[in-house]
């Protein structure tokens, strides 16, 4: 489904890869959460995958393409098997709840019919049905990031590519947004997810793969957080392996994705009437009718999984508060093995790709073909409505 063979990414003006030699497999049906400090390159790995940018080295396929064999005027029509939900909702500032969601299906082209039935569907899976009249700034925060995921998997993508999805959102919040993306995930689709949500992380155990400097130091199923996700470890000037030698996290082994076992990935659920949002497999599908959002918690139920959460996070705290100490202490003695300095934070970073970086959002999505005739009222509106 997602496959990168040796892919590294350096980015002009930079010496150090974002990306460095990456081995990774993610099969179809899989829930993947990304995690690594600030900079490690999750952003970077989700962004060649959309064909956002290029890689400098290696292979990606996707969805059975090779991405170096698709042209830039074919990028939109490859997009489209692709959602992206991105942390700042990204949403249409001027237009309504089913408005934002249709837009999606009206750039590419769907007819009025199609676009009638399958926006009420979608809405009623993120649980927004009575809200399709609304415009962004009359939600809260949590109901906006669902309108973007409604908008992003209305067009049943393959897959789901989510940047900090609850970055913006407190955590009972967060949790309704992970029930929704993992109601899309049973559905069939694949879900790759960049986070620093330690607590959705350690609570979902889904498979795990952390990034170090650009490189893969854990790939594991059922996994957790992690203790140098959130460490800044550029700052500590550590790198990968003096974090694999001091035992601060678990080696990979030689990448293997080819040779690897093949991955446990959980059976779909049949496709009968209660099965939530079933991507089928044929462009135009038959719908099938979805459960409403679950019943809201009560009080109770909130303030426990708050406390538990607020508990798990101190103990998360507390641990790396203890990492980083063991890593500042270890710093002096590693010195000889310590990689050249890091580019200092916050350096201006070079322009991206030119052939990408001219797209609108709207072509960057897949929206619409480069060069199509815009919408004047709405293409260069979205931005975050928060
Ligand atoms: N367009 C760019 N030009 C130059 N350097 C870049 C560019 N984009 C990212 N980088 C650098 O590549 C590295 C990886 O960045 P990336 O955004 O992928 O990290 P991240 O793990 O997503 O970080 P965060 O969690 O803060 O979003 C960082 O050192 C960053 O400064």
């Amino acid at each position: 489904m997602i496959r990168f063979d040796h892919v590294s990414k350096t980015y002009r003006g930079t010496k150090r890869p974002a990306l460095d030699s990456i081995d990774l497999e993610i099969l179809r049906g899989e829930f993947v959460f990304l995690v690594g400090a600030s900079g490690s390159g999750k952003s970077s790995f989700l962004r060649l995958v959309l064909k956002e940018d290029r890689p400098t080295g290696g292979n990606i396929h996707v969805l059975g393409q090779d991405l170096n064999a698709i042209s830039n005027r074919k990028v939109p029509y490859f997009r489209r098997n692709l959602g992206v939900v991105f942390q700042d909702f990204r949403l249409l500032p001027g237009k309504n709840v089913f408005d934002n969601v249709a837009f999606t299906l009206q750039v590419i082209g769907k007819s009025r019919g199609f676009i009638q039935e399958a926006v009420p569907d979608v809405l009623q899976m993120v649980g927004l049905a009575e809200k399709a009249n609304r415009l962004p700034h009359e939600l809260s925060g949590g109901e906006q990031q669902r309108v973007a995921i409604a908008r992003a998997v209305v067009n049943k993508p393959a897959i789901l590519l989510a940047d900090e999805p609850t970055g913006n959102l407190d955590p009972s919040t967060s949790a309704g947004i992970m029930t929704v993306l993992e109601r899309i995930n049973a559905g069939g689709t694949t879900v790759v997810m960049a986070t620093h949500d330690n607590a959705i992380v350690d609570h979902m155990k889904r498979r795990v793969v952390e990034l170090v400097t650009g490189q893969i130091v854990r790939d594991e199923d059922q996994g957790g957080y992690g203790m140098t996700a959130e460490i800044a470890l550029q700052d500590s000037g550590l790198t990968a392996e003096i974090a694999l030698s001091e035992g601060l996290v678990r080696p990979t082994g030689p990448a293997q994705p080819h040779t690897a076992p093949v991955r446990q990935v959980p059976p779909m659920p049949p496709a009968t009437a209660a099965t939530p949002f079933v991507r089928p497999a044929e462009p135009e599908r038959e719908r099938v009718t979805v459960p409403p959002a679950p019943e809201q918690t009560t009080d109770a139920q909130e303030q426990a999984a708050r406390q538990q959460r607020a508990t798990a996070q101190q103990q998360a705290a507390a641990q790396q508060a203890a990492a980083l100490q063991q890593v500042q202490q270890n710093r002096a003695a590693a010195a000889a093995a310590a990689a050249p300095p890091m580019p200092p934070q916050g350096a201006p970073h070079d322009p991206r790709d030119p052939a990408t970086e001219s797209l609108t959002l709207a072509e960057k999505l897949g929206l619409r073909a480069p060069g199509a005739a815009a919408d004047p009222a709405n293409d260069q509106n979205v931005g975050p409505t928060t």
